[in-house]
C-alpha cells in the first residue's frame, strides 16, 4: 500500500509511517472507498482485485448487494485462515443469507498470466500494483489485463511522483517500486493502453495535496478504463480454457438465490408475523362463527407497518382458531412487508415454500400452528380465558 510515506498505511510491503502529510481518511482507504464507490454507482457484479494484498479491498466489497463474485489474484498469496476468515460468511451470512449469490476465490499468480477464470469481468483492479511490475512484466501487462481478461472496466492506481517532493526522502515511496511516474508518464501510458486496447481512460485521483501545493496533484493517480462498445461484442469468441492460477481460497455465500436458504428465511418471517398475530388474537379472542373463533379487536400488530400496510391488513382475511388450531390465511400474511417481498407478492410461491416446512389447512389457504404452545400457555395462566372455553 502506498506507502511509507503516506500516513497510516498498512501496506505490509511498506516503511513504517512518518506521518508528514495526513491524509483524512488515510490514502489507502480513499482508494478503496474510490473502487467502492465505483462497483455501488455501476452496481458491478463481477470484480477481481489484481495484487490484493491483505484482502482488504475484497472484504469491503463482499458488503454490497450488486457483487456476485469477487476474485482476488496475488503473487504472493498464501493459503491463509486469517483472510479466508474476513472473507467467509460467518455465522451472519447464514442467519440472514444475502439477496444474491457470492462466491469469492483467492488465487496465486502473476497478473503476467493469462488464466482463462479471469475473464469476462465488470471491473479488474489493479491497486497500487503496477510500479512493482519490471519492465518486462509491465510490458506484458496490458496484452493480458486488457486484451486476454478484458473486462468491461479497469482502475489502476499508482504513485504521483509529482506528490513526492512534499515527503521528506527524496527515494521511492517503497524500495519494492520499479518506477513511480509522473501525471504525464502515467497518462501517457494509460492512452496508449486504451488505444490499443479499445478503452476510453479517464484520470483522477485519490490523496489532495496540502494548500499551496494543488499543482502537483493528487498523491495517488488514478485511471479509469471503460472498454468501448464495439469491442465488447467482439470479445465474445471463444477462446481455449487456461487455468494457470492455483486457487489458495474459496467460499460460497448462503443467498436466497438458493432454495434451503430461501425456504428456511421465508419461513421465518412468516412465523415471526404469525407469532405477532397470534399474541394479538389471544388477547382479543371473543367472538365464536360457526365452528371457528375469530377476533372481536385487531390482530394487526402496530409496529413497523405504514398506516395504509395496516389498514390492507386489516382488511384481508382474518387470522382465526379451531379448537386448538390457529389459522392465518395466506392472503393475510403476505401482507406482510418481509414476506411479501421475498415472494414478490406472489401467493402461490408463498404457499408452495411454505407447504414444504410448515403445516397448511386442507385447502391450502392458511398455515396452521398450534394455539396454545408453551409460551402462550403461559399467557392464558396468567391472564386469559382458555381457548377451549372460547371455541
Ligand atoms: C503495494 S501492494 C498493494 C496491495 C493492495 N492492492 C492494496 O492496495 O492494499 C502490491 C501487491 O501486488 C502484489 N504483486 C506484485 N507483483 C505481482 C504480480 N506480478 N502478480 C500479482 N500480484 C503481484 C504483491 O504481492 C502485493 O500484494
Ligand atoms: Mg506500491
Amino acid at each position: 500500500m502506498e506507502e511509507n510515506k503516506e500516513s497510516n498505511s498498512m501496506d505490509n510491503c511498506e516503511f513504517p509511517s512518518k506521518k508528514v502529510i495526513e491524509f483524512k481518511p488515510p490514502v489507502y482507504e480513499q482508494r478503496y472507498y474510490f473502487v467502492k464507490n465505483l462497483v455501488n454507482q455501476h452496481g458491478l457484479k463481477k470484480i477481481a482485485d489484481l495484487g490484493y494484498g491483505d484482502a482488504t479491498l475484497l472484504w469491503m466489497l463482499k458488503y454490497h448487494r450488486c457483487v456476485e463474485c469477487l476474485v482476488g489474484v496475488d503473487i504472493a498469496a498464501q493459503p491463509f485462515e486469517w483472510g479466508g476468515g474476513r472473507l467467509s460468511p460467518g455465522v451472519g451470512g447464514f442467519i440472514i443469507p444475502r439477496e444474491l449469490d457470492l462466491t469469492i476465490t483467492l488465487y496465486r499468480g502473476s497478473v503476467v498470466q493469462k488464466d482463462s477464470r479471469l475473464r469476462g469481468f465488470d471491473l479488474i483492479t489493479c491497486i497500487e500494483l503496477i510500479e512493482h511490475l519490471d519492465s518486462e512484466d509491465l510490458a506484458k501487462f496490458p496484452e493480458v489485463v486488457f486484451g486476454y481478461f478484458s473486462p468491461g472496466m479497469v482502475v489502476i492506481s499508482t504513485p504521483n511522483s509529482e506528490f513526492n517532493p512534499l515527503f521528506p526522502a527524496s527515494t521511492f515511496r517503497n524500495p519494492d517500486h520499479r518506477f513511480e511516474w509522473d501525471r504525464k508518464q502515467f497518462q501517457t501510458w494509460a492512452l496508449d493502453v486504451g488505444k490499443l486496447y479499445s478503452y476510453s481512460v479517464e484520470f483522477t485521483g485519490v490523496g489532495d495535496p496540502p494548500a499551496g501545493a494543488e499543482h502537483v496533484g493528487y498523491c495517488t493517480q488514478i485511471g479509469v478504463f471503460q472498454k468501448n462498445i464495439a469491442k465488447a461484442t467482439g470479445s465474445s469468441i471463444s477462446e481455449p480454457e487456461e487455468h494457470v492460477y492455483e486457487v489458495v481460497y474459496r467460499t460460497s455465500y448462503p443467498s436466497l438465490q438458493q432454495r434451503k436458504y430461501f425456504r428456511f428465511t421465508l419461513s421465518i418471517e412468516a412465523v415471526k408475523a404469525i407469532d405477532l398475530m397470534k399474541s394479538r388474537f389471544l388477547r382479543g379472542l371473543r367472538k365464536k362463527e360457526g365452528d371457528r373463533v375469530v377476533p372481536l379487536g385487531s390482530c394487526t400488530p402496530q409496529h413497523g407497518l405504514t398506516e395504509a400496510q395496516r389498514a390492507e391488513i386489516e382488511q384481508s382475511p382474518k387470522p382465526y382458531s379451531v379448537g386448538e388450531n390457529f389459522y392465518v390465511p395466506l392472503e393475510r400474511l403476505i401482507i406482510y412487508p418481509k414476506v411479501n417481498h421475498l415472494v414478490a407478492g406472489n401467493v402461490e410461491k408463498l404457499r408452495t415454500v411454505l407447504a414444504e416446512g410448515l403445516r397448511l389447512n386442507q385447502d391450502q389457504t392458511a398455515v396452521r400452528v398450534e394455539l396454545v404452545d408453551y409460551n402462550t400457555q403461559r399467557l392464558f395462566d396468567e391472564h386469559l380465558v382458555s381457548p377451549a372455553l372460547e371455541s
